[in-house]
This record gives C-alpha cells, structure tokens and sequence, in this order.
C-alpha cells in the first residue's frame, strides 16, 4: 500500500544537487503525524545557481535546443513526461495522498489530470509554430506587419499544497510549451511528487536546465525567486498574503507576475433544484480535497422556502461522509495538510461559535477518531482530521462569512429574491469562483453574468477542465491558466513592422544641393 519515500535532492541544471548549506525539511504524513522522510531546502544560493542554469539553458546553442526549437520538438518531451506519470501513476498518487493527506481515490484523480494537461500542452505548443507571424491589418499600404509570440524567458513557479503535484503541472507544462525554462518551488508542506517529477525529467532526458526544482521555505527559497532581477516572471498559487509580498518584490524590478490568490466562492441554491443532487453538489464544492482549495464554494446562499428541508438533508449526507486515513478503501475525507492548518480551522470555528453562529455539524475531531482505543489503534487518533462543518446564523461581518478558512468548512445564508442572492454573493473581497444551482437556465444565464469571479459553475462545483481558462477578479489575483491562456501566460507578444513602399518617406526636407 504505502510507498516508500525516496530520498531526493534539489533538481539543477539536470542533476540531483545538494543545497550549498545542507538543510533539509521534514516530510509529514498529516494521517499519522509521523515524519516519513525528509526534502532539501534550498536558500538563496541555490537559488542563484537555479537560475544560471535556466539561463543557461534558454539560450544553449542560440536557442535552438529549447526555447527557438520548434514547437514540436519540445511537444515530444511533453508526451514523454505524460507518459511517465502515466507509467508511475499509482507510485506518484500513493506519495500525493501520504504528503498532503488527500483521500488516495482523489490523488490519482490528480494524476490522471496531471498526465493530461501535459498531453493537452503538447498539442498547444505543437500548434504555435502555424500561429507565429500572424499578418497585423494596417490601416497604410506602404508598411506590412505581422506578430511573433516568443517565450518570456526565465520563469518561477511558486506552489501550493493542496494539489502539489496538479498545481506545479498547471504552470510547468504550458511554461515549457512556450518554450520558456522554469524554475519550480513547490509548497514545504507537500513537495515530494514534485521532486518525482525532477525524476522523470531526468528519466526522458529533458534538456538540463529546462525545469529546475527547488524544494524548501517559502521566505528562504520562495522570495529570493520572486526578487531576482534574473528570472523574467513569477506565477503563483496560494494565499492572497504571500501573493500580495511576491507582487511587491516583482513590483521593484517591473516584473510580470500571475496570481491566483484565495477565495470564498458562493453557491446559490434556487427552489427548483432537485434536493439530493443539490445537496451532493453543495457538498463537493466545499469538502472535497478536504475543504482545501481556493476555488471551494465555501459560502452557501440557499432559497428561504427550502431552507429547513435542503439543511437537513445536507447535515445528514455530510454525517456520513467517509473520514478515515487516505488509504482506507473510499475514504472522502482525509486530515487537513499540517498542524498549522488544523489550529486554524478550528479557531475560525470556535471564533464563528463565539460570534453567535450556530454549528449544525461538524468542526471537531471526528468522534470515532477520539475513541478508538489507544493500545489497538494508537495511529488512528493522531492526525490532523476535522469533521465537515455546516455553520448557520452567520452575519455578512462574521471572518467565517469573509475570510479564507481552506478546511472543511461551510456557511450559510438564505435569501429570498434572485438580487439579494447576488448581492450575498458579491459581497466579498475575493472574486475567484460562483456556483449556481436552478432549474431555470435563463436564470443560471442572468446569475452568471452577474457574479463577479473568473469561474462559474451551473448546476454542479469544481469540475475544472484544462481546456478551460482558470482564474480569479477582485483579491483572488490576475491571470488565467490553463486552456490556450494558459499558453499566453508564457509568451511575450512581438510586433514587426516593415515599410514596404518604394518612395522615401518623405517627412523631411532632403538638404539643398551647393
Ligand atoms: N488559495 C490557495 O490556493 C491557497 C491558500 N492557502 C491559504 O494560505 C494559508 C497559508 O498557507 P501557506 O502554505 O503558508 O500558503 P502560502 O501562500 O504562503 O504558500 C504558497 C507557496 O508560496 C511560498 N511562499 C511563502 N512565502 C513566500 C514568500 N514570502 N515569497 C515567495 N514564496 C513564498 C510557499 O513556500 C509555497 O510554496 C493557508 O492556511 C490557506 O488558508 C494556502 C495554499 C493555497
Ligand atoms: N483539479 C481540480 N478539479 N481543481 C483544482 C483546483 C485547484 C485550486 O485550488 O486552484
Ligand atoms: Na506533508
């Protein structure tokens, strides 16, 4: 069942690398608390030799090894990357679900989506080299211009947890479509099947230098990433506070950054829907990868005449959520990533009681985690596992209704108009994504335009297609990945403009003859 957790180092310039200063960080199983292994942290001269060698590899035999290679050769590295995590994709899942606690079921869920954005990416870069020249129309005919889109040079990747392998993919594989080179800093608390994929980059001979992987702290080997005058753009997932300090160190340099920050998604729940498939989906929406993403639709704005009958009924399915270590056989809820994480949830819970909000289920250690018996099951009550939360009578001032609480939380209102539904909706700082959920289409088509979020849902929450572009208005930050702007995210748009015409320009008084 589980794997064994191998022992890597930092992946630069094609080689394992040891960091100049020997650190390393402890890897947590949050199922069991136990540490399984350790990561290289890297600090800012690791850092330094990183971005050499991307340098190094952008501009190796003038370009023409990667980034001013066809679209096609870097395409075939792609498919062999795909490939491999296809190959070692129950070995890579089995580390996903020991590092970040999600339920095994869907950390091979992640690695099919994995295999596919890099099999999807392919495809686009294959595609770019027929885009290049696109003819410009200009408004005189003596000049003629086209457009070329060329990578944008050196990249940095910096990461989150909840999706460790997922959401360094989302950003590798388009980046190196385009032909950029990258340097990946995926999140401490969960880096070992981004450390894998060094492996596998090395395993098909990707060309040293393309991808470098830096595992270690955010403030040791995330921030001299984000500042140095090297590295040409920063595109990063994860809490609005870190995005806000990466924007400010880019900013010094002018440096482009793409940010998709936290978010506190509504979903509104009409009086025509279908009870049970409602409820199913209000569920996945903010409980599945254990309450853990930015997108979840975390906020529930339910139609005043079902209320009592749809809470109900959601309090009884979520009781019966599986809760148990990711291995179990149909675990659906795993613990939350690290210690950090659990305190936090439970304090928004415990400040959401405080404030006056009633816990209708939920928000503690699972009962039949708390009683096992100690001698038999000592591992079982260990674990950093909260207990899906459904919390009513919250005011629109309460944190639970307007922070980012990124754990199995849920609050709720009800409404009773569609304009109060979406002023509800909209009342947030964050504008990431919405869900709808009614019978009427028109209505699903009104409620749509009016939401402020990058991303709506009709009838359902989360599925999210690579096909399809990914990305948040307001503080959930700038920038679409995936789908063909995941691609444009990595390339810089150039104009060539030439004067065609026979006659000379004319603007200036040719000097008299003496
Ligand atoms: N919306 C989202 O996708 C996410 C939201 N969060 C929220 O943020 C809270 C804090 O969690 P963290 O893991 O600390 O998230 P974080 O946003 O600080 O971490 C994301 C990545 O940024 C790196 N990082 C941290 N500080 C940095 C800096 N100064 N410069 C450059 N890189 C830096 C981290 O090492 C990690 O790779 C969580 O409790 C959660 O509520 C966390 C992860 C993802
Ligand atoms: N894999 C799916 N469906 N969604 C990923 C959402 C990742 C995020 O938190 O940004
Ligand atoms: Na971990």
């Amino acid at each position: 069942m589980a794997t064994k957790v191998p022992r890597r180092q930092l992946f630069i310039g094609g080689q394992w690398t040891v960091p100049v200063r020997r650190k390393t960080l402890p890897v947590v199983n949050p199922a069991t608390e136990e540490i399984i292994g350790d990561i290289p942290a890297a600090t800012s001269e690791d850092v330094e030799l990183a971005v050499e060698a991307a340098r190094k590899a952008l501009t190796r035999n003038n370009g023409k090894d990667w980034s001013r290679a066809s679209g096609a050769v870097r395409a075939r590295y792609l498919r062999a990357i795909a490939a491999k995590v296809t190959e070692r994709k129950s070995e890579l899942a089995n580390l996903e679900a020991m590092d970040c606690g999600k339920p095994l079921d869907e950390a091979a869920w992640d690695m099919d989506d994995v295999a596919g954005c890099f099999e999807y990416y392919a495809d686009l870069a294959e595609g770019l080299d027929a885009k290049q020249k696109a003819p410009l129309s200009l408004p005189m005919d003596t000049f003629k211009g086209y457009v070329l889109k060329e990578p944008i040079g050196v990249v940095g990747l910096i990461t989150p947890w909840n999706y460790p392998l997922l959401m360094a993919v989302w950003k590798v594989a388009p980046s190196l479509a385009a032909g950029c080179t990258a340097i990946l800093k995926p999140s401490e608390l969960a880096s070992l099947t981004c450390l894998e994929l060094a492996d596998i980059c090395r395993e098909v001979g990707l060309p040293p230098g393309v991808l470098n992987i830096l595992t270690g702290l955010g403030t040791e080997a995330g921030a001299p990433l984000a500042s140095h005058p090297h590295v040409d753009k920063i595109v990063f997932t994860g809490s609005t506070a870190t995005g806000r300090n990466i924007m400010t160190s880019a900013a010094q340099l002018v440096k482009p950054v793409s940010l998709e920050l936290g978010g506190k998604s509504p979903i509104i729940v009409f009086d025509d829907v279908e009870i049970d498939k409602a409820v199913e989906w209000t569920m996945f929406g903010c409980f599945w990868t254990n309450g853990q993403i930015c997108s979840a639709t975390s906020r529930l704005l339910v139609h005043e005449r079902i209320a009592d009958e749809f809470l109900d009924k959601l309090v009884k399915w979520t009781k019966n959520i599986k809760i148990s270590d990711p291995f179990e056989e149909g675990c659906r809820l795993g613990p939350v990533v690290s210690k950090g994480q659990y305190e936090r949830v439970m304090k928004f819970v415990a400040n959401a009681r405080n404030e006056g909000a009633t816990v209708l289920c939920g928000g503690a250690r699972p009962e039949h985690l708390k009683n096992v018996l100690y001698f038999v099951w000592q591992h079982l009550k260990k674990g950093y596992f909260v207990e899906p939360a459904i919390i009513s009578n919250v005011t629109t001032s309460m944190d639970i209704w307007r922070e980012e609480v990124f754990g199995p939380v849920l609050c709720v209102k009800t409404f009773s108009t569609e304009d109060e539904a979406i002023h509800l909706a909209n009342d947030s700082q964050y504008g990431l994504a919405g869900a709808v959920l009614s019978n009427d289409l028109d209505r699903c088509d009104r409620v749509s335009k009016a939401l402020e979020a990058g991303i709506v849902w009709v009838n359902c929450s989360q599925p999210c297609f690579t096909q399809a572009p990914w990305g948040g208005t307001k503080r959930s930050g700038f920038g679409r990945e995936l789908g063909e702007w995941g691609l444009e995210n990595y390339l810089s748009v150039k104009q060539v403009t030439q004067y065609i015409s026979n006659e000379p320009w004319g603007w200036y008084k040719p000097p008299s003859k003496l």
